[in-house]
């Protein structure tokens, strides 16, 4: 089952095709959409709550057309912005509470529900400030809580994690993940970082100039991408040659070699090479995959 389809779906702006054909089908859980700044991730988003219309080609949200049942899809999808939106002089117990009544709900189950959605997104005692003194993770917060109050059956997340210091990111993404399995909420989530899409998607679709680039489960991500990157003081060529002989894939950037991993048995390589050679091993780390990876993998056909 689809909660979102698109099927040539094209979107020109007077100087720039945004969407170029874009086919893709999307399945319930929690989805990453990854592309560089412009590929054209926001337009998309847009144009499934029925806001922009499609130049070209359909699009349909839990199986209601964008073009001609907005409404109803609004009514099922909560979306958080990518950029700022929050009025700054109430506090975000007002702010959600009038969203909650706006979208229906009588007074005190809108009070009880902002109460619960501002509670789950990890705003206490602060929430009855004003929202103009938060700090940008308060802020993405109560952006998400905004998104929830309807209690949607799908959520759009535009760059939730825009801003957010390292700790901010993952307090960000855990809470995406819960959202995606506790609350049973689909979740559509944009970034230009595969990496962190990696911790918490199902599913990850990738998009560049507004093209398809590649619609995967994560599994099939993370098996295509996993590598490490190895760094040692010296030695570098004698240990890239060692591990190319142990039959492992490795590439060579500057002081650091990028081995690609089959298995925890790769680590012991890496380190038993390291250890006959007598190197000094000073980084062994996960490689962080950014959108440019993909590209560099799909054009080398891995
Ligand atoms: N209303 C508009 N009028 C003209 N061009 C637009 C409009 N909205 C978006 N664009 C252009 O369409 C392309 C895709 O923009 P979009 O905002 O969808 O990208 P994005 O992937 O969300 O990137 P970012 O993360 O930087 O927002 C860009 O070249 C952008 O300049």
């Amino acid at each position: 089952m689809h909660i979102l389809a698109t099927e040539g779906l094209t979107k020109r702006f007077p100087t720039v095709t945004a969407l170029d054909s874009l086919t893709v089908g999307v399945g319930p859980g929690v989805t990453g959409l990854v592309g560089a700044n412009g590929a054209g991730k926001s337009t998309l988003i847009k144009i499934m709550l029925g806001l922009l219309p499609p130049s070209s080609g359909t699009a349909r949200v839990l199986d209601l057309d964008v073009g001609t049942q907005g409404e109803r899809i609004r009514r099922l999808v909560g979306y958080m912005p990518e950029h700022e939106c929050l009025p700054p002089d109430v506090s975000a117990t007002e702010f959600v509470v009038h969203l909650a009544r706006m979208s229906g709900l009588p007074r005190t189950a809108a009070r009880e529900r902002a109460a619960d959605v501002l509670r789950h997104v990890g705003l206490a005692e602060e929430r009855y400030r004003p929202i103009g003194g938060y700090s940008t993770g308060m802020k993405q917060r109560v952006k998400l809580a905004q998104a929830l109050a309807h209690d949607p059956k799908l959520i759009f997340l535009d760059e939730p994690t825009n801003g957010l210091d390292p700790r901010g990111r993952d307090e960000m993404l855990h809470l995406i993940r819960r959202i995606g399995t506790e609350f049973g909420i689909s979740v559509l989530v944009t970034s230009h970082l595969l990496g962190e899409l990696e911790r918490v998607c199902d599913h990850v679709i990738v998009i560049d100039g507004g093209r398809l680039l590649r619609s995967s489960a994560i599994t099939e991500f993370t098996q295509a991408t996993q590598s490490v990157t190895v760094e040692v003081e010296e030695g570098t060529e004698p240990l890239a040659e060692r591990l190319l002989a142990a039959g492992l894939k490795v590439s060579r950037h500057g002081r650091t070699l990028l081995v690609g991993v089959t298995g925890p048995q790769t680590f012991d390589a890496i380190r038993d090479a390291a250890v006959d050679l007598d190197l000094c091993l000073i980084r062994l780390e996960q490689a962080r995959h950014r959108i440019e990876d993909v590209f560099r993998e799909e054009e080398a056909g891995v």
